[in-house]
Formats: C-alpha cells, sequence, structure tokens
C-alpha cells in the first residue's frame, strides 16, 4: 500500500485502511479510527489527543483541509491548524508536541536572528528558532578559527556573522510549498551571510509547475539546471529541493562548452530504456555527498571528545543500492564507518538509521536527515563543557530529528561549507563517484520480479540473477541490479562501471535481460 507521496505505508496499517475502504458511511470510518487507530494510541482520554493539520499550495488544499478538519472533529479531538508549511515541517511541530520543546534555550547562548515581518505561527517560530539558533551557534562558536566560506559567486552583500564572506546560494524551489517558508529565512540568513536568491517559487505568470522541469529529484536524475537558471553563471553555488521541500541536491552549472564535471556520472532514465546521455549540464553533489559531508563533519567532532565518553557509541551511515560505491568505499575505507545497506524508501532508511546511536541516512536523490539518539544526547548534555559536546548537541537541533528536511539540511551543508572553508569544488573532490546509468522499463507484471539483499539481488524469475551476473563480470569495477519500483509501473535497472560507456552498456545489458526473462513490454531495450 502506498500513500500519496509514494511511499509504503507501514505494515501494521494496511489491514486498518483496507476496514477503511470498507466503511459505507462516516459514522464507520470514525468508527474504525476510533477503534483500530487513536485506541493503539493507548491513551485513557482521546480528549488529550490533538491533530495537527498542515497544508501545502496546491489547488487541492483547501478541500482536503477541511475534509481532514471535519474528520478530526467528528472525532471529537482537537484540530490544530498549522497553516500552509512543508512536510519536515509538520513533522517536526508533532515531535515537539510529543516531545516538549527542544528549542535553542539550551544552545550557548547565541541567538537567532529574529525572522522577518512574515508571521509563523508560535509553533512554526519554534522550528526557526531552533534550527537558525544552532545555525548561529555552530557558525558562531568557531567563526575566528575557520576559513571564510569562499563561494564561487561571492557578493558584495552583507558581511557573515564571525567576519566571513557572504555566500549567495541559488535555490531551485521546485514551485512548491518550500518556497514560501525559505522566503520567511530570507532577512535572517542574510544576517548571518547567506543570501538566498529563489528561482521556481511558483510565483511566474500562471504559476510555475510543480516539480515541472524542476526540483530535486529532476535535477538529480536528468543532471541538468532546472528551469529559471538560465542566468545563473556557471559556477554558481546553487540548491534544488522538491515540491514538499523534504529532498535536497546541491548543484553547479557548468559553462556551456567545457565537459561536465569530471566527477560526475550521467544519469538518465527513462522508459524503453533510453540511454541518451544529457550532455555538458552540472556539476552535481546528491544525497550521498551531503552524507559524507555530514559524515565528515560529526567524525572530526567526535574525534575532539574523550575516548571513554564515546565508549559504545554507535555511528553508522545508511544507504541503499542506489548509493555510488564511491561513496561506501569512502565510508568504509577513509571513514571507517559502518554503511549499512536497506531497501529503497526512506522509512527503512529511518529505521535503520535509529538503531544506532548516531545515523547518517541519506537516499543518492537527497532525502535523508541524521539521528541523534536520546542516550547519546544525554551523554553530551553531561559533557557539555566539552566545546564539541556543546557542537554535537547544537548539530542535533540543526538537523530535523524527524525526517529528511530540505531547509534544515541546506543550513546543514552552507554551515559544514562555512567550517570548512569549501567551495562546491572542494566538497565534490571527497572522493569521485563512479560513472552510473539508470534506465527503467515496462514489464508485463513487475511483481514477478522479487528480490533479496536490500534488492540487490534478483530472487526471481529464476535465471535473472545469474544472468546479471555474467553482464557485470565483463565490466571493471562493475555493479548493477534490477528491483521493481515501489511507486512507479517499472522496473528500475543500475548500473556501474569504470567508465561512463560502459555504465551505459552494463545497464543495457540488464535491462535486456529484464525484458527477455521478465515479460518486457515495447521496445526492446
Ligand atoms: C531510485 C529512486 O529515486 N527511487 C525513489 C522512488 O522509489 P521507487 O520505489 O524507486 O519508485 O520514490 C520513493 C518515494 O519518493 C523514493 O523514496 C525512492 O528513492
Amino acid at each position: 500500500m502506498v500513500d500519496p507521496d509514494g511511499n509504503m505505508m507501514p505494515q501494521s496499517f494496511e489491514p486498518v485502511a483496507a476496514e477503511l475502504a470498507n466503511c459505507q458511511d462516516d459514522e464507520a470510518v470514525v468508527a474504525v479510527l476510533r477503534d483500530r487507530v487513536f485506541g493503539q494510541a493507548n491513551l485513557s482520554a482521546q480528549q488529550h489527543l490533538t491533530v495537527l493539520i498542515g497544508y501545502d499550495t496546491r489547488p487541492s488544499a483547501p478541500h482536503l483541509l477541511a475534509a481532514a478538519t471535519a474528520g478530526v472533529l467528528a472525532l471529537k479531538l482537537h484540530a490544530v491548524s498549522c497553516g500552509c508549511i512543508t512536510t519536515p515541517q509538520l513533522h517536526f511541530l508533532v515531535h515537539n508536541a510529543n516531545h516538549g520543546s527542544s528549542s535553542s534555550s539550551d544552545s550557548d547562548g547565541s541567538t537567532a536572528p529574529s525572522l522577518p515581518s512574515a508571521p509563523a505561527s508560535p509553533q512554526l517560530q519554534t522550528y526557526f528558532d531552533t534550527i537558525l539558533g544552532a545555525f548561529v551557534q555552530l557558525a558562531g562558536t568557531t567563526a575566528s578559527a575557520s576559513s571564510p566560506t569562499s563561494s564561487s559567486a561571492p557578493t558584495s552583500g552583507a558581511a557573515a556573522a564571525g567576519g566571513a564572506a557572504a555566500t549567495r546560494l541559488f535555490v531551485d524551489c521546485a514551485n512548491g510549498v518550500g518556497a514560501g517558508q525559505l522566503q520567511r529565512l530570507v532577512p535572517a540568513l542574510q544576517a548571518v551571510g547567506i543570501e538566498l536568491q529563489l528561482r521556481n517559487s511558483g510565483e511566474a505568470a500562471g504559476g510555475g509547475q510543480l516539480n515541472h522541469k524542476c526540483g530535486a529529484d529532476f535535477v538529480q536524475k536528468e543532471r541538468l539546471p532546472p528551469a529559471g537558471f538560465e542566468d545563473v553563471p556557471a559556477g554558481a553555488q546553487c540548491c534544488s529541493i522538491d515540491g514538499d521541500a523534504d529532498r535536497l541536491v546541491y548543484f553547479s552549472p557548468q559553462p556551456a562548452s567545457g565537459a561536465p564535471a569530471a566527477a560526475a556520472a550521467t544519469t538518465t532514465e527513462g522508459v524503453g530504456a533510453s540511454s541518451s546521455s544529457c550532455g555538458a549540464g552540472i556539476m552535481l553533489l546528491d544525497g550521498d555527498k551531503i552524507a559524507l559531508l555530514a559524515a565528515v563533519f560529526i567524525r572530526d567532532l567526535m574525534a575532539q571528545l574523550p575516548q571513554q565518553l564515546l565508549e559504545g557509541v554507535k555511528v553508522c551511515c545508511v544507504q541503499t543500492a542506489y548509493a555510488n560505491g564511491a561513496s561506501t568505499a569512502f565510508l568504509r575505507e577513509v571513514l571507517q564507518l559502518p554503511a549499512v545497506c536497506t531497501p529503497t524508501g526512506v522509512k527503512y532508511l529511518h529505521e535503520a538509521a535509529h538503531e544506532a546511536d548516531l545515523g547518517v541516512y541519506f537516499e543518492s536523490n537527497g532525502h535523508g536527515t541524521v539521528l541523534f539518539s536520546q542516550q547519546l544526547r544525554r551523554r553530551l548534555e553531561a559533557a557539555a563543557e566539552l566545546p564539541a559536546a556543546r557542537e554535537l548537541l547544537a548539530l542535533s537541533r540543526l538537523i530535523n530529528q524527524t525526517v529528511g528536511d530540505a531547509i534544515s539540511g541546506l543550513l546543514l551543508v552552507e554551515l559544514i561549507l562555512r567550517r570548512k572553508g569549501w567551495t562546491l569544488a572542494d566538497w565534490q573532490a571527497l572522493y569521485t563517484d563512479l560513472p552510473s546509468r539508470q534506465l527503467k522499463l515496462k514489464v508485463a507484471d513487475r511483481s514477478s520480479i522479487t528480490t533479496a539483499d536490500a534488492e540487490r539481488v534478483c530472487v526471481t524469475p529464476a535465471g535473472l540473477q545469474q544472468a546479471i551476473d555474467r553482464a557485470v563480470s565483463g565490466f571493471p569495477k562493475g555493479r548493477a541490479f534490477a528491483r521493481p519500483s515501489g511507486t512507479e509501473d517499472a522496473v528500475r535497472v543500475y548500473a556501474e562501471a569504470a567508465t561512463q560507456q560502459q555504465a551505459d552498456e552494463l545497464a543495457r545489458a540488464v535491462a535486456q535481460e529484464v525484458y527477455d526473462r521478465a515479460g518486457g513490454v515495447g521496445p526492446r531495450p
């Protein structure tokens, strides 16, 4: 079962959803929710339950808001409207309502720059205060020791806190709900030396279309600058969020005549196993690169703590099979961190990251966050006289603890680049991606393909995995897998190899095996 965002619902909810689908009228729906959903909350009085409701900028929002509110009131529960907000902000507010505020009050006293005139609800204000307060604390405490951030496109704007040069960041908002929230941050970020230039804010004549030729998924899959970036200079610092602002990738447009950034693999998807190259476009810093940037920063902070404080503390980085092999090798061999692989879908990554005390998780498409366990936070709080302990705690406030969040992710990346004095090219040079290729094709019934080992091995149809293994063995540094999409009627193929041409060839060879053995539909790849 898939939710509107395309994510699989928790299995425990599937029987409830089936019961709801069978309800004949509203009363029956209310009864199922009361008995099967809120009953599980194990609360003595349902009046204590408050339901937080947010909405986005789509035309369906007023209708859905009215329906959801009516449903909550029918259950005689308290409804709180959180306004037009991003998905991760709503997660944050629910978490805060349950666990009490983890606002910037336990910081080192740095105060967040005040927000602009745009009124935020008190709950939302807590969100902004928390992440901005943490940013200021982390940027300020070592401002004198760290090199100034040197953006490839420096501005003459306000000087950053601590005297660093300002960074101009072009943000592709995917014409989604994140635009308005980032707009609120513009003056506050200007005060700390980040000049946001928002594009695709949904304000173009007629309103830009959500995620159309823009957004994190477009940029990551097509390796092209989004629409609306035609005038952005080559080498500029840019990022792209998606429509509901839970994914983030960074990129830098490359000169039209120049080759694509050496490290960037070209990846294009297309039904029918199209493998056309996008050509030179951008230097991409995807979710893998964000995860590794965070991991490097965290490892450096942890290295400043006494060994005994970290005794038994489990740190891990969670990826999926789509993570570039070079990122996994860097994690294991250079950072000496365990890399865990889960099936595709953030619910799996989130769960695996929760098992560690400090779990960094990101899908390559830019959806992810860093989770700190309660136990680790307590230990750090007890050692708060140590600057690195205070900074790790601040990091746990800067990064949304509930779900991937493009806004707090953006602050995380900007903070680390500033602290390290890195440009995007420096960050890209952390490791060199193996060239890769993604394809997708249609088969008669994609459920005929079943997988194991975090989707890296095909169990059925019989013989497919052996055929993939044979294809892979012909390519140096070759790796490939095929899996049925959870959100589209397609089978996705991923391949990487020593050269782009080989990655393309391997992907096509695997797509052909899938086509032949799993009932391909349409032209053979
Ligand atoms: C290769 C890829 O990007 N897959 C995406 C996509 O899932 P598929 O199961 O591959 O269709 O949508 C999911 C939901 O948004 C996201 O979590 C996942 O990363």
